[in-house]
């Protein structure tokens, strides 16, 4: 069912806007805030600080969009018209934007061009630097000296006028009866605070019987919501207006439990009455909404969930083989594309805030002087730092993004091997290879699990996995998601994940004179799928945890649900949607420490899982598919046909490489089953030990 309203979880009273240094506060009733407004605000004032370069200094659309991770109340109060929320959500200043407003640019890039036309006109802009009423504070008049003037002409020497004196000189002559009316305004003052205090509880009983009455109505009817029952789409519309009211209002009582719950209800039920709300209202099955509220408070999983129905920003990487970014952004500026550095985190990408012209085809972009991406898949990279020099591996490569950006720290210089296992996905990767101007790639056609019998045991100085996963932390991207996992499904990627990180670990040189780190990522919210498969690995292998050396992002988890974790796990980081306003993200980076085998592991130690409780019972592989790899997040089929298909230069002019160990080129053509049919001459014990099946000898 489609989701028609946004539940406005920040629709809460908001103050003035704050007064510029030395202004008195503009006299304006509390108003309440509308995001869109807001965020049309937010977007002139970008476009003006933007003028003919960029600023450099805006990290501002990065910022949280409400309560920087603190659960944002719930609204208990309808919101005023949008006008006034515009004005009240104006910055004091066109440097800067408000930080509860900044996230909101979220929003910017998917609101429709006709919105930008109208309110991104320039003109529009520069009225908007006029003064108008609002702008004019008490502190403006004071300090004008013709205004000034004028007033005290009528004033007398003091400052008073000649009728207040007068009626100063009545005034001393009453004094008692100034003590009565004193005491009478601090009589009505005490009764007016009586009277708030009173509609303020009675706001919260009511709110409470509500979500009360809600809950019952829907407890007689177990399994089912209103909604459920295949309305007509006008009542569905009712409904699910119905569903968000209930929605606010259980979440409210749910915040202040001890408070407004109803006597005999419990905690459970009102949990259970919000889940069914989220299933209806957002359209996600229930292993989603448990999955997510396993996750973070009530309050925060809502925020997640709705900051999944909004886009994230357009952002691209500049390729420093062929540009340079501020040069870039002039360009771009030029063609009438609205942009701004992502932030100081990165010293190459650039967000799009509104475009007249498609950003994917401009002849910058046709010569390769950027590559549309995700913020986010900025930083599985950055995390891993290529060396000028070294032999990298991306095992998992298409379309390129990471590998692209790979080459282009180092320089062209190296050897990067991307690999990609899925055969249709292949072209992706080496057009934008030859469009950027990459020169010291291989691209290759493997299931991720062979390369340490391809390319060599121990030959690589780093690893990038940015592992096939469920997609959980891409939902605005891919909807389908909010119904198409299961907990089996989530285990199954684990599995393939955990087969993937081991491959990833043993192809690199613990005795890398520059080198020697693993860097796992993956686009999914899910423990199973992250730190699990981290830790795993931590049990199998000699590697440790590493800082990301990532300037923001939350610390991954050591105790989830059921899972605990290695304490080290703490150096991994998640990003989400609503927190950080790119996609949801898992980076870690791992250390080898040796090249020797862990003991436990030859040792195929009994009590491996009884040092980590419940986090590995993923260990076993699915039975139905047992060797088989799932091709990618969303579980399509790879075809390992084994082909490298090319490098920057074109397929037929690769350079060549020898691999340090191990019995076959990358370069070479071989099919999936000869390699997997042959027995390395240098090799792990077997391969099947990352979940492939092979004859042995
Ligand atoms: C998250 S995407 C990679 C995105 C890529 N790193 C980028 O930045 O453009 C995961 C990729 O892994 C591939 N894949 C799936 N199973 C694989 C396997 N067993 N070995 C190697 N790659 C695999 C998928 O086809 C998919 O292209």
């Amino acid at each position: 069912m489609a989701r028609k309203h946004k539940l406005d979880l920040a629709a809460k009273p908001s103050s003035a806007p704050e007064p510029r240094k030395g202004q008195k506060p503009v006299r304006k009733a509390a108003v309440f805030k509308s995001a869109p407004a807001a965020q049309l605000e937010v977007n002139k004032r970008q476009k003006l600080s933007t003028g003919p370069g960029f600023s450099d200094a805006n990290a501002a659309w990065l910022k949280p969009t409400k309560g920087k991770g603190k659960p944002a109340p719930p609204p208990v109060q309808e919101s005023e018209s949008d006008e006034d929320s515009e004005l009240d959500s104006l910055p004091s200043s066109t440097e800067g934007v408000p930080s509860d407003t900044q996230g909101d640019q979220a929003h910017l890039a998917s609101l429709p061009d006709q919105l930008f036309d109208s309110e991104g006109d320039p003109d529009v802009d520069s009225d908007d630097e006029g003064l108008d009423d609002s702008d004019i504070s008490d502190a403006d008049l004071d300090d004008d000296p013709l205004l000034a003037g004028d007033d005290q002409q009528l004033l007398g020497t003091d400052g008073s006028s000649e009728e207040e004196d007068a009626d100063e000189d009545e005034d001393d002559s009453s004094d008692d009866e100034d003590a009565g009316e004193l005491l009478d305004i601090e009589r009505k003052s005490a009764a007016l605070d009586k009277d708030r205090a009173k509609q303020e509880a009675e706001a919260a009983a009511e709110a409470a019987d509500m979500a009360a009455a809600a809950l019952d109505a829907d407890l007689q009817q177990p399994g089912t919501s209103a909604l459920q029952d295949g309305a007509e789409a006008g009542a569905q519309a009712m409904d699910l207006t119905k569903v968000q009211r209930r929605l606010r209002e259980v979440m409210h009582v749910l915040e202040h439990f001890s408070q407004l719950r109803t006597p005999g209800r419990s905690r459970k039920q009102y949990l259970e009455q919000v889940k069914r709300d989220l299933e209806a209202y957002y359209g996600y099955n229930r292993f989603m909404v448990d999955a997510i509220l396993g996750l973070f408070s009530v309050a925060e999983g809502v925020e997640f969930i709705e900051a999944n129905e909004g886009k994230r920003p357009i952002t691209l990487r500049t390729n420093t083989l062929k540009a340079r970014r501020r040069e870039l952004a002039a360009a771009l500026i030029d063609r009438g594309i609205n942009l701004d550095p992502v932030g100081k985190w990165s010293k190459v990408g650039l967000v799009v805030y509104e475009s007249t012209v498609p950003v994917g085809a401009t002849p910058e972009y046709m010569a390769g002087h950027y590559m549309l991406q995700g913020a986010a898949s900025f930083l599985p990279v950055m995390a891993l730092a290529p060396q000028e020099g070294e032999q990298i591996c991306d095992m998992a490569a298409a379309p390129g993004g990471k590998a692209t950006y790979i080459s282009a720290l180092m320089r062209n210089t190296g050897m990067l091997f991307a690999n990609e296992a899925a055969e249709g996905r292949l072209k992706s990767i080496v057009g934008n290879i030859h469009r950027l101007g990459v020169t010291n790639a291989v691209v290759s056609n493997y299931d991720g699990r062979e390369l340490p019998k391809v390319l060599g045991l121990r030959s690589m100085d780093r690893v990038l996995l940015d592992a096939p996963c469920s997609g959980t932390g891409v939902i605005a991207k891919d909807p389908t998601v909010k119904t198409s996992k299961s907990q089996e499904e989530i285990w199954k990627c684990a599995f393939l994940q955990k087969q993937l990180l081991l491959a990833a670990i043993d192809l690199v040189d613990a005795r890398s004179k520059t080198g020697g780190y693993i860097v796992y990522s993956t686009c999914s919210i899910m423990v199973e799928e992250n730190e699990n498969v981290v830790n795993y690995a931590l049990r199998k292998r000699n590697v440790k945890v590493v800082p990301t050396g990532l300037e923001f992002g939350r610390e991954g988890f050591v105790r989830c649900r059921e899972f605990r974790f290695h304490q080290s796990l703490t150096h991994s980081r998640r990003f989400y949607p609503h927190a950080h306003n790119i996609d949801g993200f898992f980076v870690c980076k791992l250390k080898k420490l040796s090249n020797e085998e862990k003991e436990a592991d030859a040792a195929e130690s009994s009590d491996d899982s009884d040092e980590q409780g419940a986090s590995d019972a993923s260990d076993e592989e699915p039975p139905a598919r047992k060797g088989q790899a799932l091709a990618n997040g969303h579980a399509s089929a790879p075809t390992a046909n084994g082909k490298a298909l090319a490098n920057g230069k074109g397929p037929g002019s690769q350079r060549q490489h020898k691999p340090h160990k191990g019995p076959q080129h990358a370069g070479q053509k071989r099919s999936a089953a000869a390699a997997v049919q042959q027995q390395p001459e240098e090799g792990p014990e077997g391969i099947s030990q990352y979940g492939l099946t092979m004859a042995r000898p």
